[in-house]
This record gives structure tokens, C-alpha cells and sequence, in this order.
């Protein structure tokens, strides 16, 4: 236990989050939508004291802060003054959550003590260096090679549309990678898309009066997707391949580098779908374009170029389509050499004075579209690009 701050952490932690060891197991997100009871719960807070290895101090917080909610709810304390680190570390962590209802933090402590569980189990068979490849990914593909972890968005028949069990499965990438020994994460999609944005099939399996119900639960899931990128630890980078719309654009703001084929696109046509913005674009796109660049593609829906989205801060670098992979990789795996930590470290430097306003415009953000979803506007949209009637 290195850090002090999880030492003081600890003081006023339950005696079972005292014991640092490193949970066991896989992570299924979409365990999420069947609810932890409190027996579940009870078992994770008993498995924490089984765990052999240090998770670290990052996870050490999220831990404290989601058994805090889920027995508690949301931080009522007052917040300690800027020299009580340890305790300000704690207070953040706590606070950040929000009023995220208790049995949803109940669940989140529950999927993490199960995917430290799982990080534990594949690092142990996983000989270091030995290339590796996940088949426990539905709509993913998931390699780790070189020192870098890359996802490959992997529905191209739908274009890389991001369903339910998608939005899942790339938090389980995502917190595996921040976990595991690669240096850098890079998430692309297979075929000729990056992704088509959120599947708007996801607003189909609803049952009768149920609406309500599915909106609340889809602001929570999209609140946490997008939490995972804001939250991401090492230096995450896109390799936009082709057209991106919707979330997936919006995403990159949050992105430390995005590499776009020529062939790219990017296009958030939120006003025609009845929609706003979300992936705290209302946030990062004013502040990498300025708001007449922002509003022109988030509110009335212009699509991009690459080299349109690179002059508007947006896109690092654009590649010919014939020598993006070859130029790409050979970048990425020369950054992948650089000291991991240095990495980690600039990167925290760079992004963390900003975490407190992103999870604040995510969750705002959120709310806004679970309000919109249930409009009119939004389900004449999804209506008519489901008769194919959507002309984008
Ligand atoms: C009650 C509340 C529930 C809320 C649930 C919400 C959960 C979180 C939401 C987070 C917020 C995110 C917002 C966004 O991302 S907005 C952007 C949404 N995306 C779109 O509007 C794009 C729609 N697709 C298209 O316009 C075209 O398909 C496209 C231009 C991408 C490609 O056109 P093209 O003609 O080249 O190809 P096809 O249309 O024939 O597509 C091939 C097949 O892929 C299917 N497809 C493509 N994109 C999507 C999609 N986004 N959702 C569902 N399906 C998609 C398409 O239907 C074709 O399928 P078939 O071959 O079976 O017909």
C-alpha cells in the first residue's frame, strides 16, 4: 500500500476495504441490468478481503466512494479544505458519484470488485510479453500487442452502431485496459465505418408503458459510458478508419490524440434526430473550436470533412486512406515505447483539473437527453430512419 492517502483513506473506510488485495474476477457490465441484491453486495465487500495484490489507489477511491453511496448516498459532507489531501481525495471521489442512486452504486461496487476478480485471472495467464486476444467480446474485438491495447468497434455489417451490449462491452474493455500492462489504448472500428453512433434500435425493445422507465435506465447507462472516458487513465487514442456519427464523434473530445483516415467523416445530426449533445461535446467542442464552429455541428448537424475536423482542433492528423494503418501504427507503437508512467502522469497532469466539470456537464448532459428521448421530435426521428425513411 504505497500511497498515503489510501492509508488515511482507509481510517474511516469499513474494516473490510482496509484489506488491499486484488479482486478476482471478469467483468459483466451487463450484469448492470439485472440489479446486485444486497447479497451480491455483501459478497463483493467480503471479497475485497480476499484480495491478494494492490489495485491501486484509483481504484482503492472508486471503491471507498461507491460503498460510501450505496450505504449512505450521495457525499453530504462538508468538503475538506484544499491541504487535507487524503481526505479531499476522498471527498472527490465520493462526491463525484452524484446522486447516483444507491442501488446503482451498489451495482457499480459489485462489477468492479468482479472485474478486479477478472484482471487478476487473465494477467496470471498471460505470460508478459505474449500477445493476446479476447474472445469474451460480442461486439468487440480486443488485442493487446506491443505494449497497446486496441478495441475494434465490430458490428460492420451495421456500420459499428453502438447497441446495449456494445456500450457495455467497451466499458469492460475499457476498464480492463486501464488495468492491464499495455502502455496505450487505441479504439477503431472494423470495415468501412468507425461507427454510426448509437443504434437507434436501442429505442425499440420497449414494453408498453415502459418509456419512462427505458429512458431513466439509458441516462444512467450513458452517463457511465461516457464516465469511463473521462475517468480513462492512460493515453487513449482514436483511429477514426472511416465515418463516424453521433456519440462516437462526440466522444473524442475526450480522446489524448484522434488519427483519421481521409476517408472520415464526422457528423453529430442531433437536432434531425430530436436529440442534444452528449459525451460532453456541449463542453469540449466549444472549448477545441469555439462555439460558432461547436454550434454549427452540434446543434444544426454539419457534417465534416477530416481535414475540416483537423483544422477545427478536432482531428490530430489525417492520413491518405492508402498508408493510414502503416502510418498509424508505426506512431503508435513508437509512443507505446515511452516510459508508461511519464505517460500516465502528463496525462493526469493535463486532464484531471478538468474531471469534476466533465462529470458535471456528463451528468447534465444525460438528463437533457432523457427528457428529449421521450419527445416527439426524437421518436418521429427514430421512426422514420427505421422505415428508412431517414435521409441524414
Ligand atoms: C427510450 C429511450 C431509449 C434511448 C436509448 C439510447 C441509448 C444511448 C444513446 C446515446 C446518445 C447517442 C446519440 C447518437 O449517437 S445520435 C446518432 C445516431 N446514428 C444515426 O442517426 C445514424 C443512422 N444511420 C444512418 O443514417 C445510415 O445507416 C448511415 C449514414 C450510417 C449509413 O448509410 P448507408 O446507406 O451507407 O448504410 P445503411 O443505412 O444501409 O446501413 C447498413 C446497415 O446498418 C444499419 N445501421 C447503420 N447505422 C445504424 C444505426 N445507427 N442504428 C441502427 N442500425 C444502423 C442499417 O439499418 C443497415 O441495416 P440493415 O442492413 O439490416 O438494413
Amino acid at each position: 500500500m504505497a500511497n498515503p492517502a489510501w492509508r488515511l483513506a482507509q481510517r474511516s473506510c469499513p474494516s473490510h476495504l482496509q484489506v488491499v488485495s486484488f479482486p478476482v474476477v471478469q467483468l459483466h457490465m451487463n450484469r448492470t441490468a439485472m440489479r446486485a441484491s444486497q447479497k451480491d453486495f455483501e459478497n463483493a465487500v467480503n471479497q475485497v478481503k480476499l484480495l491478494k495484490k494492490d489495485p491501486g489507489n484509483e481504484v482503492k477511491l472508486k471503491l471507498y466512494a461507491l460503498y460510501k453511496q450505496a450505504t449512505e448516498g450521495p457525499c453530504d459532507m462538508p468538503k475538506p479544505g484544499v491541504f487535507d489531501l487524503i481526505n479531499k481525495a476522498k471527498w472527490d471521489a465520493w462526491n463525484t458519484l452524484g446522486t447516483l442512486p444507491k442501488e446503482t452504486a451498489r451495482q457499480n461496487y459489485v462489477d468492479l470488485v468482479s472485474s478486479l476478480s477478472s484482471s487478476l485471472e487473465s494477467s496470471s495467464q498471460v505470460e508478459p510479453g505474449t500477445d493476446r486476444k479476447s474472445t469474451a467480446y460480442e461486439t468487440l474485438m480486443v488485442t493487446s500487442e506491443d505494449g497497446i491495447t486496441k478495441i475494434t468497434l465490430n458490428r460492420p455489417a451495421k456500420k459499428n452502431a453502438i447497441n446495449i451490449e456494445m456500450y457495455h462491452e467497451i466499458m469492460r474493455a475499457l476498464k480492463a485496459a486501464s488495468k492491464d500492462d499495455s502502455s496505450i489504448t487505441v479504439l477503431t472500428g472494423n470495415g468501412d465505418y468507425y461507427s454510426s453512433g448509437n443504434d437507434l434500435t436501442n429505442f425499440t425493445d420497449i414494453p408498453p408503458g415502459g418509456v419512462e422507465e427505458k429512458a431513466k435506465n439509458s441516462a444512467i447507462l450513458l452517463r457511465e459510458f461516457v464516465g469511463c472516458f473521462i475517468d480513462f487513465p492512460k493515453p487513449l487514442i482514436a483511429m477514426v478508419n472511416g465515418p463516424a456519427v453521433g456519440i462516437s464523434v462526440t466522444i473524442l473530445g475526450l480522446f489524448d490524440a484522434v488519427y483519421a483516415s481521409d476517408r472520415a467523416t464526422f457528423h453529430t445530426p442531433f437536432s434531425h434526430l430530436g436529440q442534444s449533445p452528449e459525451g460532453c461535446s456541449s463542453y469540449t467542442f466549444l472549448k477545441i473550436m469555439g462555439p460558432a464552429k461547436a454550434t454549427e455541428m452540434l446543434v444544426f448537424g454539419k457534417k465534416l470533412t477530416a481535414g475540416e475536423a483537423c483544422a477545427q482542433g478536432l482531428v490530430t492528423e489525417v492520413f491518405p486512406d492508402s498508408t493510414f494503418q502503416k502510418e498509424v501504427w508505426t506512431r503508435l507503437k513508437a509512443f507505446a515505447k515511452l516510459p508508461p508512467n511519464a505517460m500516465r502522469i502528463s496525462k493526469e497532469v493535463i486532464r484531471n483539473r478538468e474531471k469534476e466539470k466533465l462529470h458535471a456537464v456528463n451528468a447534465e448532459e444525460c438528463s437533457v437527453l432523457q427528457e428529449r428521448w421521450l419527445s416527439d421530435e426524437c421518436m418521429n426521428a427514430v421512426v422514420n430512419f427505421l422505415s428508412r425513411k431517414s435521409n441524414l
